[in-house]
């Protein structure tokens, strides 16, 4: 890869320990070395063989890459074809499979929606435009993102809350002049699979662009190729590419994905009140939903130093998920709830809204306390005690040495990825609306569990190359991933 990475910068004691809040006596290249080597143990076994390096060479660079290129768009369309045509069951879905081939079924659910139509060109169309103008013209505070390897500072208008608001006013308004014309925007729940064949094709277009852009046009030097093309296609060529001044990921992500995911639970949400009334269990899963995604909006600042952001460069894996998969799969549950209604009662609607409020609650103050240490620089109280921190450092590609906060306490004492114990429960309070009859209403919250566990493996990986014995002091400290006692 032609990136270059921050290298570890680790501090020995003698004893193997570091202590938090040490500052580096030992510069030398043994320290460096020392600290780097344990990191790479793991892989050397595997490296050994020529042959296990070239499986894996291929595994990483071709086969995974295609088979997510070639796999998940097919996957969208038969996710939204098994919600809408086989009555929201896998089953009734895989008996499809029987007595045809997999190409066949692929044909006939391809299509079966017309890709391109006027009305999905336009839907889309509209919302993009909306989306951009609003982009860039809603004032924000500025706000930098961390320090790039190459030791580059992203810079950020803070406007997602504000974009946000505009956005579900604009929709209330839109909503209330298509009544007066008696329609609705239940209209994208009919349509649903026109909608997502055509921004698919769009969004392969799209990656394609922003393969090239990165490089021939990058908007800096984070960027870079590893000379597989399918692996540059899929996980892209730039970290921050920005056009005419507007960052992709921050559109693709959060201006698209995470603003499109509300509008079509409204949406949902308005077809089953269209067909039955007001219903409980719809009520508690939408507003959940509704809770999350402002909180998301209220911390947006602190997603861009997420991994997606930080890590992640804008290609298939990112961009077209964001643009393509976010919206088929998260609001899936309230897809499924407009044909399958529940009736909770009172009590039942109240313990799962309160257990979903809850969780919502424990991810929001995990994310908040770990951005208000690094804040204020450690000088502040943990659940009302001095916190715990590692003062980790870090070299950059330049060799300039940079430092960083690992907070040891609060939640992030209890295990070093808490905040996914929550994140999974409020998916799983915001689905159990739809109770236990089918699988479907619950593929989120089980593509997010194996999210998250891959994740905290990515993260541990990354944070281990970034810090080297600081990260192993932490894991020391806090021996938990996600699961205190457990995992
Ligand atoms: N619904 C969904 O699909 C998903 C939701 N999420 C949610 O998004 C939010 C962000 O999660 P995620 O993107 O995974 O990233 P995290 O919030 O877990 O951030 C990971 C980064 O935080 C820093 N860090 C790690 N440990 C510590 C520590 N002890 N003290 C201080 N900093 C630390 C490291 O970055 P550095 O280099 O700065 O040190 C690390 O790379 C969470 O609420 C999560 O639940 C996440 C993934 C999917
Ligand atoms: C195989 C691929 C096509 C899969 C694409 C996955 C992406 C769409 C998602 C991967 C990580 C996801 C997210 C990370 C963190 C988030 C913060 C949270 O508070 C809200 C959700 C999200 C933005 C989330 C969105 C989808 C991913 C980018």
């Amino acid at each position: 890869m032609a990136t270059k990475r921050a290298v570890p910068l680790g501090a020995h004691n003698g004893s193997g320990v570091v202590a938090g809040d040490v500052t580096t006596k030992m510069t030398s290249q043994d320290v460096l070395a020392n600290s780097f080597s344990r990191y790479k143990e793991g892989y050397e076994t595997i490296e050994k063989s020529e042959f296990g390096q070239l499986f894996r060479k291929l595994f990483h660079y071709v086969l995974f890459p295609l088979s997510v290129l070639v796999l998940m768009p097919n996957l969208v369309m038969l996710l939204w074809y098994a919600m809408s045509k086989c009555g929201g069951s896998y089953s009734h879905l895989l008996s499809r499979f029987y007595d045809r081939s997999v190409i066949d079924v692929l044909l006939e659910v391809w299509s079966s929606v017309p890709i391109c139509s006027p009305f999905s060109i336009g839907v889309i169309g509209g919302y993009f435009a909306w989306a951009l103008f609003w982009m860039k013209v809603l004032p924000g505070r500025r706000v930098e993102g961390p320090i790039t390897p190459n030791g580059n500072i992203p810079l950020y208008k803070d406007n997602g809350f504000l974009h946000y608001t505009v956005t579900m006013v604009g929709f209330t308004v839109l909503t209330a002049i298509l009544k007066y014309f008696d329609m609705s925007p239940s209209i994208v729940y009919d349509r649903l699979g026109e909608l997502l064949a055509t921004m698919i094709i769009f969004s392969i277009f799209f990656c394609f662009f922003l393969y090239l852009k990165g490089l021939y046009a990058p908007s800096s030097t984070d960027c870079g190729k590893s000379g597989y093309f399918i692996f540059d296609y899929y996980w892209g060529t730039e970290l921050y590419p920005r056009v005419f001044g507007i960052d992709i990921k921050v559109f693709t992500n959060c201006r698209f994905g995470m603003t499109v995911w509300p509008l079509l639970v409204c949406c949902y949400a308005i077809k089953s009140y269209e067909l039955w009334g007001l219903v409980d269990s719809m009520f508690v899963s939408t507003v959940l939903q509704l809770v999350y995604i402002t909180k998301f909006f209220i911390w947006e600042a602190g997603y861009m130093q997420s991994l997606d952001i930080i890590l992640d460069r804008a290609g298939f894996y990112i961009c077209w998920g964001c643009l393509c998969y976010l919206p088929a799969l998260y609001p899936a549950t309230s897809f499924f709830l407009v044909e399958h209604p529940v009736v909770l009662g009172n009590f039942w609607a109240s313990i799962m809204f309160g257990f979903g409020i809850g969780s919502i609650a424990i991810n929001y103050l995990a994310d908040a306390q770990r951005q208000m240490v690094r804040g204020a620089n450690g000088e502040c109280l943990v659940w009302g005690r001095k916190p715990e921190i590692i003062r980790a450092k870090y070299r950059l590609e330049s060799g300039e040495i940079k430092e960083s906060i690992l907070l040891a306490s609060g939640w992030w004492g209890l295990s070093r990825h808490f905040h996914y114990v929550p994140e999974i429960l409020l998916a799983f309070w915001w689905s159990v609306p739809a109770l236990f009859t089918y699988m479907m209403p619950y593929t989120y919250v089980i593509f997010l569990t194996i999210l998250l566990i891959h994740r905290s493996y990515r993260d541990d990986h990354k944070c281990g190359k970034k810090y080297g014995e600081f990260w192993h002091e932490y894991r020391r400290r806090v021996p938990h991933r996600i699961v205190p006692y457990l995992f």
